[in-house]
């Protein structure tokens, strides 16, 4: 059977693993490194050229973005007779957040507090880079106090988009670990959010979006916040904190920042009061991303990741000491047989010198 490829031959394409607002998403391998990867396809015929530039400019911004809980954006490509562009990205193979949060309904099950820690901790840390231009500083101890963050940080992303979606799963954890949690479409809400393509294509109901922007001021860092305590929020209700029955109604919601309901009681006071802190309307008293670090919930959490990666880094060089032992021992074997027909030993010796030199 003839495989399909991209123009160029550097993707193998595989199947089609969903559709967004801008186009399909396929999985393909990247040919040169063998390496799975998912395309996201945005067709630009009825961009103007000032939105395809900013959209380039902002592709480049992206594939700068290196970071843990980050996913990592590969590469980007045109077809210009079809007038789309393709964007190549790290393939999160454990599906979203939308499908976990779904998966604990279904089963009328709370998602455990510390898998909630652990994700918060990990989107705070993308972030922090994403806002600050930096990492934050590593913890020693739970204790220790964060370095602030630069008063004037170089190239400074804001997602505009954040929701359960955006959040990609990287491994299916266990009832202790989440494993690593990945935020993506960083910056694509920007570059599409003023084409006619965008405004005409996005149907998603705005839940996430902040009071602010709804009432049409800029989007800051703090708008990422306030849909960050929305994402927390529902990972612990299991449904977004405002919803209504049509757009007005969920609008004037949002502005009055009135969430439907408090947490369930099976969640802990430190928790309730990190998600009111984020869901704030009024900007001056919503928290920033390096204040949310500042929490000592959030610091355990990171604490106890940086355990499990160090615990899984052990674990990996411990089996490649093992690999290496069992080529060593083959190549024992070899050397001690080649030695033996070497000096013309019968093979009913040879075996039991082996046994008793290897035992
Ligand atoms: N990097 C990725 N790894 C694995 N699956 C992905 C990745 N990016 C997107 N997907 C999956 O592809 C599907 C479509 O994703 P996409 O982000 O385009 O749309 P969406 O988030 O559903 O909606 P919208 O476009 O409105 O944000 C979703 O099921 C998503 O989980």
């Amino acid at each position: 059977m003839q495989r399909r490829q991209d123009h160029d031959g550097e993707y193998e394409l595989l199947e089609e693993i969903g559709r967004g607002s801008f186009g399909s998403v396929r999985k393909v391998v990247h040919l040169p490194t063998k390496t799975l990867m998912v395309r996201k396809e945005i067709k630009y015929g009825h961009m103007n050229q000032k939105e395809r530039q900013q959209l380039i400019a902002e592709c480049r911004i992206l594939s700068q973005l290196n970071h843990e809980n980050i996913v990592k954006f590969h590469s980007w490509d045109f077809d210009e007779q079809g007038q789309v562009l393709y964007l190549y990205m790290e393939y999160c193979s454990k599906g979203d957040l939308q499908k976990l949060i779904a998966h604990y309904k279904e089963e009328h099950k709370y998602m455990p507090e510390q898998t909630i820690w652990a994700i918060l901790a990990q989107l705070l840390m993308a972030l922090y880079r994403c806002h600050y231009g930096e990492d934050p500083t590593q913890l020693v101890t739970i204790y220790d106090r964060m370095r602030p963050p630069s008063n004037h940080p170089r190239n400074v992303v804001i997602h505009r988009d954040l929701k359960p979606g955006n959040v990609f799963l990287t491994s299916s954890g266990n009832s202790t670990s989440v494993g690593t949690v990945k935020l993506g479409d960083f910056g694509l809400a920007k570059a599409l959010g003023n084409s006619t393509q965008f405004a005409t294509t996005y149907v998603g109901t705005p839940y996430y979006m902040s009071p602010e922007v709804l009432m049409d001021q800029p989007y800051s860092p703090l708008s990422d916040v306030w849909s960050l305590g929305c994402i927390v929020y529902e990972m612990c209700t299991l449904r977004p904190p405002f919803q209504a029955k049509n757009y007005v109604e969920l609008q004037n919601k949002i502005k009055m920042g009135k969430v439907d309901s408090e947490l369930p009681d099976y969640y802990s006071a430190g928790l309730a009061s990190i998600v009111k802190s984020m869901i704030r309307t009024d900007l001056t008293e919503r928290a920033s991303i390096f204040e949310l670090l500042q929490d000592i919930q959030v610091r355990t959490s990171r604490k106890a990741l940086q355990l499990e990666k160090f615990e899984r880094n052990l674990l990996d060089y411990e089996q490649e000491l093992r690999n290496i032992e069992k080529i060593l021992e083959k190549q024992a074997l070899e050397l001690d047989q080649q030695t033996t027909n070497r000096k013309g030993i019968p093979p009913s010796t040879q075996t039991y010198r082996w046994h008793t030199h290897y035992k």
